[in-house]
């Protein structure tokens, strides 16, 4: 296994690595992708200001999570499908995270179910006293409640710690390489949250897909475009977990998921895969956590690729993060292993980033340690 030093050597490998079907659903944005880009072009127009002289010789990464504490801000985000980037899929990406301590969240979508991924969390984390299960499981609400509640029965009953409604997908965003090279399930795959037979794996209108991807016909199918907050308001009644919701981009939204006890939000704009020319998460962070002004936790996901993005996330307002895509190129690189090692650099990138802006605690990354470089600065 060749020897890797940041995230971008992990997904330079994974995508020679990765058959070209799941490449594509992967990597692929909506429409022109200006908002996938944007996520993280727009970090790299922030600048950290350090501190000298801070006492850094210890530095402590801890954070709290809905009452536990993570070892970490750096969380492990929800994504459909993972075993086509390596057969052990799901469960490499929570061994990964009960290892590291941190917040796991599992997609509806997974190809393996919430029972698996519950399992696999429970055998290892009694065996290391620093390992955590902290499962989040993310709800996708099906227009057939009676399948929706299951989900979050089950969820519950694994030990799941919080429910995540995902709300900025009534339809799955235009994904020009879906809908150019129709999406094809690989046959000994399936979506392990729902009986055989239950989903529909195999699309007869592929040949007829110049309009529409497979990935984008179940959606419209299956997943319910009408929600409303009275539905995040069903969702709370359906359970007693903390409820989040995930795909919000305004102060707006952020307000009204506080009015509507949400337990926190994410900041998120699906990376880049709905809404084309969406603003990037952190260009949408800060309006965001001046609104919410720490009444409810404000998680963010969305180009995180460096532990300096996890800082300047942190100091812009995010609680902690959550990184998508980079598990997805690190179970490709090498499966468990590879989560492992992408999930170390992340770590140790962002306990250096902390040291050298002279950041002892989370506590310390306020808006003081970041500025807009003036490099960027657009001409209007
Ligand atoms: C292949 C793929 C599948 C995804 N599946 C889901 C999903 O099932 N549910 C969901 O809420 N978000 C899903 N997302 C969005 C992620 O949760 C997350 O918001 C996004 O990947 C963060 O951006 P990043 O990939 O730049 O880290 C998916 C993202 C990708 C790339
Ligand atoms: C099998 C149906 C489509 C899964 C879509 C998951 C998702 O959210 C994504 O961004 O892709």
């Amino acid at each position: 296994m060749s020897r890797v030093s940041c995230i971008a050597d992990i997904e330079k490998i994974a995508l020679d690595k990765l058959p070209r079907n799941a490449r594509n659903y992967y990597t692929s944005g909506s429409q022109d992708m200006i908002t996938l880009h944007e996520n993280q072009d727009s970090f790299d127009r922030i600048q950290i200001r350090p501190r000298v002289l801070m006492d850094v010789e210890k530095v402590d990464m801890t954070v709290k999570v809905l009452g536990e504490t993570a070892a970490s801000p750096i969380f492990v985000a929800a994504s459909a499908l993972q075993k086509m980037a390596d057969p052990i899929g799901e469960i490499g990406g929570i061994r990964g995270a009960v290892r590291h301590g941190v917040v796991h969240s599992l997609s509806s979508i997974s190809t393996a179910s919430i029972e698996e991924v519950g399992d696999a969390a429970k055998a290892l984390v009694g065996t290391d006293p620093s390992f955590r299960d902290m499962r989040w499981f993310q709800l996708y609400i099906y227009k057939d409640r009676s399948k929706t509640l299951n989900l979050i029965q089950r969820a519950t009953k694994s030990g799941c710690k919080a429910i995540i409604v995902t709300v900025d997908t009534p339809y799955l965003g235009r994904r020009l390489p879906d809908i150019r090279e129709p999406f094809e399930m690989p046959a000994h795959l399936s979506l392990a949250n729902f009986k055989t037979g239950e989903e529909k794996l195999t699309d007869d209108e592929n040949t007829d897909s110049e309009n529409a991807s497979w990935l984008a016909k179940y959606f419209t199918e299956e997943i319910d475009a009408s929600l409303t907050w009275d539905d995040v308001a069903w969702v709370k009644s359906q359970t007693t977990l903390p409820v989040l919701v995930k795909g919000v981009l305004s102060a707006e939204d952020a307000v009204l998921a506080v009015q509507n006890g949400c337990s926190g939000i994410i900041v998120s704009n699906h990376g880049g895969r709905q809404l084309d020319s969406a603003p990037s998460t952190i260009d949408a962070l800060y309006p965001i956590a001046k609104a919410v002004n720490k009444r409810i936790p404000i998680y963010l996901d969305g180009g995180i690729r460096r532990g300096t993005d996890v800082f300047k996330a942190i100091a812009l307002g995010a609680d902690a993060i959550f990184v998508g895509r980079p598990v997805l190129w690190a179970l490709a690189y090498d499966g468990e292993n590879g989560v492992n090692v992408m999930l170390d650099i992340l770590v140790e990138e962002f306990r250096m980033a902390m040291a050298l802006a002279g950041c002892r605690s989370i506590k310390d990354i306020n808006i003081d340690r970041v500025m807009k470089s003036s490099k960027y600065t657009p001409k209007l």
